[in-house]
């Protein structure tokens, strides 16, 4: 963890996240602390996605602010902006590595893209990277050649080329058996650790929520904010209110 005199990794003040006229959550307020994995949980349509785009800077808020770092993202320049978000790793739900490269060459675009190494140094970090996900020996695979666990892990060494301070993803665990799920999770704690990244994940997968998550905000689609923030185990022990309760227990409500 960073000294407490740091600014938290990410904070969101009076966000309002819209569509148009359309609002889908408002009065966001919450800090997301270096090193911690932060969860973004919520029924479908809640937000959660939304929400997320607007962390790593690819939607505007129609209101609020969010500082990364304790910059404010959208009152810099966009050539600060581009430069600080390419310094962000995203996982997205589906793993959209290219189908037409080997796994290597996915790994290699981040690096290709934005740093000047030269080629055997691009071939070294990659080789590591991918040894880091266990999937050495797979470099010259292509993603169809390999499980849907294996691309998602191959997916997250991308994310993971260019030793981003910050990863978001959007689901990762969707479409897993639950040996590869929890695999995933257990890799997502370890890189937590070994690369002491802020990881701020979206999920409604509880059982991946509770082996990772320090922290957990709700988002409720009925009242349109948040209405719950701290340990999952606090939340599903002392729940805050009768929502969160059914969330985390995958109970009914006698309505
Ligand atoms: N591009 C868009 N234009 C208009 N409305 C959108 C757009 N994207 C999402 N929405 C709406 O915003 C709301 C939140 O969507 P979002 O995908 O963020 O929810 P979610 O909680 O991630 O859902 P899920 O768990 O089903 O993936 C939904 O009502 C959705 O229909």
């Amino acid at each position: 963890m960073s000294p407490p005199e740091s600014a938290p990794a990410i904070s969101a003040e009076d966000l309002v996240l819209a569509f148009g006229s359309f609002v889908v959550m408002e009065d966001l307020t919450f800090d997301v602390e270096s090193g911690e994995i932060f969860a973004i949980m919520g029924g479908s349509g809640s937000g959660k996605s939304t929400l997320l785009k607007h962390l790593f800077g690819q939607m505007h808020p129609s209101a609020g602010t969010i500082r990364i770092g304790g910059r404010d993202l959208w009152a810099m320049s966009a050539d600060e902006r581009a430069a600080m978000l390419r310094e962000v790793g995203i996982l997205y739900q589906a793993d959209a590595l290219w189908s037409t490269m080997t796994l290597a060459e996915n790994v290699a675009l981040p690096l290709e893209e934005h740093t000047a190494l030269a080629a055997p140094d691009i071939d070294r970090i990659v080789s590591l990277k991918l040894a880091l996900v266990g999937l050495r020996g797979f470099e010259d695979f292509r993603p169809h050649e390999i499980s849907g666990g294996m691309r998602k892990r191959a997916a997250l060494a991308r994310a993971v080329a260019l030793d981003p301070d910050l990863l978001f993803f959007d689901e990762p665990t969707s479409g897993l058996d639950p040996i590869s799920a929890r695999r995933l999770d257990d890799l997502i704690l370890q890189l937590r650790d070994s690369l002491d990244t802020t990881v701020v994940v979206v999920s409604h997968d509880l059982e991946s929520i509770f082996t990772i998550a320090d922290r957990a905000l709700y988002l409720d689609i009925d009242t349109k904010t948040m209405t719950a923030l701290g340990p999952p185990e606090d939340l599903r022990s002392n729940p805050p209110n009768e929502r969160v309760y059914q969330f985390l227990t995958r109970s009914l409500d006698n309505e």
